[in-house]
Parts: structure tokens; C-alpha cells; sequence
């Protein structure tokens, strides 16, 4: 569940008065989502998410998130757009946290992509990217091979607890992407996360991509290693569908598109795509009380996909 804040009716009204957006008619918690209060509000006019941040994303980024949103949906991507009051601003304080009221996108995220549902992924990707050519802001990747080691580092051998060996096959993970990550590949601006359930889809449209708040610069094509460790296989790791994978590059090739080298380097890509969830899972799952609201998600789905990975 995700509503960390609550909101009472008389201060969304009141908030929602800064606005041209017409007069509270209902407003729900939405129960998923991990990271931040997610609301659907409904107005006389239309409807809206109102997001209040949480502590994991960082008040100095939030320029960065919503700067990045606005430029893909002035460029027609179906990206939610942060809505501004009347004095032209888009970030403000709720229940003394940060928020923002955001454009609502139809559709509904899949549990079990199908290939054809791949590929529209993939070429969303594909033309995200396109569109991000332009996009001159800079966020370092706070999960890079630095933060990876710091959270394995943070982890430690505690790992084992969650199963026999787990320490070490991160350790030796960790070693062999140190000496082999490709560095050199051309960087952009990424969404870092984009798991089937940050796509809204109706049929087999994409009508939302939303969820930026790990968007950062880094390597292009490792964004495109993330969609596959995500869409390819079944939920526990265990399967890998080789006709979804095959989807997801059918569709960015026609729509971006990987040059030689970052063809090359994909196996490796993929791999620190599993290594850095493997981690963030591993280290949530040490970390998080029993008792939290939040539902911790499996580490070892993430280590079976890099079995995948390594194996290949
Ligand atoms: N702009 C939007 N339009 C429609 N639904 C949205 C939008 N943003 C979020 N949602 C809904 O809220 C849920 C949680 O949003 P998400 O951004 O994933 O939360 P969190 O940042 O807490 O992980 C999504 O799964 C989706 O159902
Ligand atoms: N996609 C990550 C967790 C991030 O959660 P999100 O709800 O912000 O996408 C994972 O599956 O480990």
C-alpha cells in the first residue's frame, strides 16, 4: 500500500484552489506503488494524481523529475504532465511534505506482458529515447557500479540470510562488472525502472509511461537491458520467454535502435540490470520491518535472472 500521508478533505480543497482545475468532487488513496502517497483526485473537470513525496526521493531532484515529464509530453509521448497553478508552479507543500498535481493517464499496467505488448513497450522506449536527445538537464545515477557497491557493502554477509551463498555470487558479480562494464557505451537520460507496471496500456496501446523517480543519465542501452530483466520473464525469474525478448528488440529497433557496440555489450548490460535490483531488493529486504506497510519484493527473482544472464 502507498499512502504514507494522508490528506484531509478541507486542505485539498484549499490546495486544490490555487488551481484552474475546477472544485473537489472524490479523491481515493491508490494502494500501489511503493515510494510515494499516490491519490486520484477528481474534479469538476477532470481527473488528476496528486503525488506527496516521500523520504527515498530526494526534495533537490524533484526540479530534475518534473523539468524531464514536462519536456516528453510537450513532445507527445504519453508521459503525465505536471500540472502548474496559476503562478506557474508545479511543485508544491501539502501536509508539510513535497507534491504535485499530475496530468492522469487511462490504462491499466499488465502482469503478464504478451509478446505484442513487448514490443509496443520497446518502442516506447525507443522513442523516449528519441525524444531525449534534447533533454540537457544531468542526474548522476545514484545506482551505479559506486552505489551498487555501497549497497553491497550495506549488505554484507546478511545476504546468506536470505539464501546460502548469496553474498558471495554478489561479490563475485560485483567483481567481474568492475573489470567489464562498458563505460565507453553513449550515455542520455534513462527511466531506470521501467518494470511492466510503471506502462499503462489499454489493448496493446501504450498510454502511460510514468514512475520517473529513478530517471538519471547513464548508459542508453542499459535502459533497454532493464526493460528485458522486467518483461522477459515470468515474475518469479524462472522462465525466460525468449519471444518477448525478441519483442522488445523488434520494437526499439523500430523506433531507435542499438549500434554494434551496444549489441555487444548487452549480456553485460543485462547482468548489472539484475545486479542492481538484486541489490536494491536484497538490501530493502534486510532492512524492512516486518510490520511495514510496504509488500519487500523477492531478491531472488533477480538473482534467478542473472543465472539467466550468465549462463548465456
Ligand atoms: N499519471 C498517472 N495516471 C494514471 N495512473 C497513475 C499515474 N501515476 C500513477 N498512477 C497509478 O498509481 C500507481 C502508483 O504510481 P507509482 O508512480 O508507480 O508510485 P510509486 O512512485 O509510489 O512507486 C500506478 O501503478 C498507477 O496505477
Ligand atoms: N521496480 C523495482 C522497485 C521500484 O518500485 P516502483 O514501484 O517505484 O517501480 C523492483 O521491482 O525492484
Amino acid at each position: 500500500m502507498a499512502v504514507y500521508t494522508q490528506v484531509p478533505a478541507e486542505a485539498l480543497d484549499s490546495f486544490l484552489s490555487r488551481y484552474d482545475v475546477g472544485t473537489l468532487v472524490s479523491a481515493k488513496g491508490i494502494a500501489e506503488g511503493v515510494e510515494n502517497s499516490n491519490f486520484l483526485v477528481e474534479t469538476t473537470q477532470a481527473r488528476f494524481i496528486l503525488t506527496l513525496y516521500e523520504k527515498r526521493v530526494s526534495e533537490a531532484d524533484l526540479p530534475y523529475f518534473l523539468a524531464l515529464k514536462t519536456h516528453l509530453a510537450d513532445r507527445g509521448l504519453p508521459v503525465p504532465r505536471p500540472i502548474v497553478d496559476r503562478e506557474g508552479r508545479a511543485l508544491q507543500t501539502l501536509q508539510g511534505r513535497p507534491a504535485c498535481l499530475i496530468e492522469f493517464l487511462p490504462g491499466v499496467s499488465l502482469g503478464e506482458p504478451t509478446p505484442a505488448h513487448c514490443r509496443a513497450a520497446g518502442e516506447a522506449m525507443g522513442q523516449m529515447h528519441a525524444a531525449l536527445r534534447d533533454f540537457d538537464q544531468v542526474r548522476e545515477n545514484a545506482l551505479n557500479l559506486a552505489g551498487w557497491q555501497r549497497l553491497a557493502e550495506a549488505c554484507g554477509a546478511r545476504a546468506d540470510e536470505i539464501a546460502p551463498g548469496l553474498a558471495a555470487t554478489i561479490a563475485e558479480e560485483l567483481a567481474f562488472l568492475e573489470t567489464n562494464w562498458p563505460l565507453d557505451l553513449p550515455h542520455s537520460t534513462i527511466h531506470a525502472d521501467l518494470f511492466p507496471d510503471n506502462v499503462l496500456v489499454r489493448g496493446t496501446k501504450v498510454t502511460g509511461l510514468i514512475d520517473f523517480y529513478f530517471a538519471c543519465t547513464d548508459i542508453r542501452a542499459y535502459d533497454l537491458a532493464v526493460l528485458h530483466t522486467s518483461w522477459a520473464f515470468s515474475g518469479d525469474g524462472a522462465t525466460h520467454f525468449a519471444d518477448r525478448a525478441a519483442a522488445l528488440d523488434a520494437g526499439y529497433a523500430a523506433s531507435h535502435g542499438l549500434s554494434a557496440d551496444e549489441a555487444a555489450a548487452f549480456n553485460i548490460l543485462a547482468r548489472g540490470a539484475c545486479l542492481r535490483f538484486l541489490l536494491t531488493r536484497t538490501y530493502d529486504w534486510l532492512n524492512t520491518p516486518a510490520d511495514a506497510l510496504v509488500t519487500r519484493k523477492d531478491p531472488l527473482a533477480y538473482l534467478r535472472r542473472l543465472a539467466h544472464y550468465r549462463a548465456a
